[in-house]
């Protein structure tokens, strides 16, 4: 049996050209939205509606770098430059991570995450069975990858890069198609030139794109020079992996050249300013990368270096830091930072019918309550979620045509459950 339902007198976010609301309706069956507009679809008397008066809706945020089950470590490495933080907070609690702190530290994330209006998330980490089964469960859209950092002997490498081509062959496509998959050697420092070759070819095997780490901090660029000769981007272009459909994190310690090669190459930045502001790293060229036609989303990197989910932020900060540094307060309008949190992302990790709200896309989408002082008065709807709107303003959210959150609760996961277990996990890796 289909279900088809309409929406009525509702507002979208629709960030066409020309327009960027319409007051109208949405028809959706199953998990596709078949129309929108600002007329009545015609034939639809008997269909089932829903009142969407007070609600602004919009397409589901898309979160394009992330490491869900770092949510166990919130708050226990602050205020430290990424490569202290790694190497003496993260990477030893990481090593004790069983599958059973990653399935509830990812359950917790994703609370935070549907919750907050984010309806797809990428996630590179380790043990990703228990990340797909989060998803498949929780009704989330995610694009998983077995992350592999290569400072191990060759032995072992050889399993971890094992593993991510299974991982990737079991899972692509799963969950009703909600889970696709992607190859993902760590980085650059953490990962020998033949190790990424490995992966690139893999890519090319399973006919997959390639997510790393890249140019997060200068020390990475400087010492990447010194060992190989080559700033990251040189690099890792000589290594092949730019002839994959590509995204990569960070981006912050780019030069002219460099922000030309990653255009000439269509390779996608997730642009991370929460995490690379608290580690110190730097502020990305996001306006040089956009004016070369790079395209760049938004990413909140693991909650451990942010410290939450919150894509709202994201795309704030995204809109604030870049007029603030260049003094230009033209610079990332919010049409472009919402763009970036949404439209670019799905792009940006190839998933073609997500991100927007026209007929025929997936029906991934959010209400916001806007029957509060801070959505006052009706200016601009995409101004108001921008720079006023936040993670508790989302009332609903619908993943695949599914409803996932309903009047700020989640209908798929036992949050009071995940809570508990979460805080568990954490003690049982302190004791461990
Ligand atoms: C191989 S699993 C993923 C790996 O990445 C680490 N990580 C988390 N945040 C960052 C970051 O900003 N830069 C580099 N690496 C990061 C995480 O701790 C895992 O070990
Ligand atoms: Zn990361």
């Amino acid at each position: 049996m289909t279900h088809r339902w309409l929406i009525e007198n509702g507002t979208f976010v629709v960030l066409e050209e020309g327009r960027s609301v319409i007051q109208g309706y949405m028809l959706i069956e199953d998990d596709t939205i078949l129309y929108i507009g600002e007329t009545r679809p015609e034939g639809e008397e008997e269909t089932f509606t829903y009142d969407g008066k007070g609600q602004l809706f919009a397409p589901g945020l898309v979160n394009t770098h992330g490491h869900a089950a770092m949510s166990l470590l919130r708050g226990y490495g602050d205020d430290l430059s990424l490569q202290v933080w790694l190497q003496e907070k993260m990477w030893p609690m990481e090593a004790k991570f069983t599958s059973r702190d990653v399935y509830w530290g990812t359950a917790l994330s994703v609370v935070e995450m549907l919750k907050g209006g984010t309806t797809t998330f990428l996630d590179m980490y380790d043990h990703m069975d228990q990340v797909a089964k989060v998803v498949d469960e929780s009704g989330i859209r995610g694009v998983l990858m077995r992350g592999a950092i290569g400072l191990c002997p060759e032995d072992v490498q050889q399993q971890k890069l094992d593993e991510a081509i299974r991982f990737a062959k079991d899972w692509n496509g799963k969950a009703n198609g909600r889970i696709t998959t992607m190859m993902s050697p760590h980085a650059p420092y953490t990962c020998p030139p033949a190790f990424i070759e490995k992966f690139v070819q893999a890519a090319h095997d399973l006919d997959l794109p390639l997510h790393t780490h890249m140019s997060e901090t200068a020390s990475e660029v400087a010492q990447n020079v010194e060992e190989y000769g080559l700033r990251p981007v040189a690099h890792l272009e000589k290594l092949g992996f730019f002839t994959r459909p590509s995204i990569v994190a960070h981006a912050v310690h780019l030069n002219d050249e460099e922000i030309e090669r990653l255009a000439a190459n269509k390779v996608a930045v997730s642009h991370n300013p929460g995490s690379n502001l608290k580690l110190a790293s730097g502020i990305a060229r996001v306006t040089d990368l956009l004016k070369s036609g790079v395209k760049v989303s938004l990413g909140t990197d693991g909650a451990a270096s942010n410290n939450n989910l919150d894509m709202f932020e994201e795309i704030r900060l995204a809109a604030l830091i870049h007029k603030g540094f260049s003094g230009d307060p033209t610079a990332i309008p919010a049409e472009v930072a919402l763009k970036m949190g949404t439209i670019y992302g799905a792009e940006s990790i190839y998933l073609e019918r997500v991100g927007r709200l026209s007929a025929g896309m997936k029906a991934d989408f959010i209400a916001i309550d806007t029957e509060q002082a801070h959505f006052l008065p009706r200016t601009d709807y995409v101004s108001h979620m921008v720079y006023s709107a936040g993670p508790k303003d989302v009332l609903h959210v619908w993943v695949n045509g599914e409803q996932v959150v309903k009047q700020g609760n989640c209908l798929t996961i036992d949050e009071e459950r995940v809570r508990h277990e979460a805080q568990a996990c954490f003690e049982g890796l302190l004791a461990r």
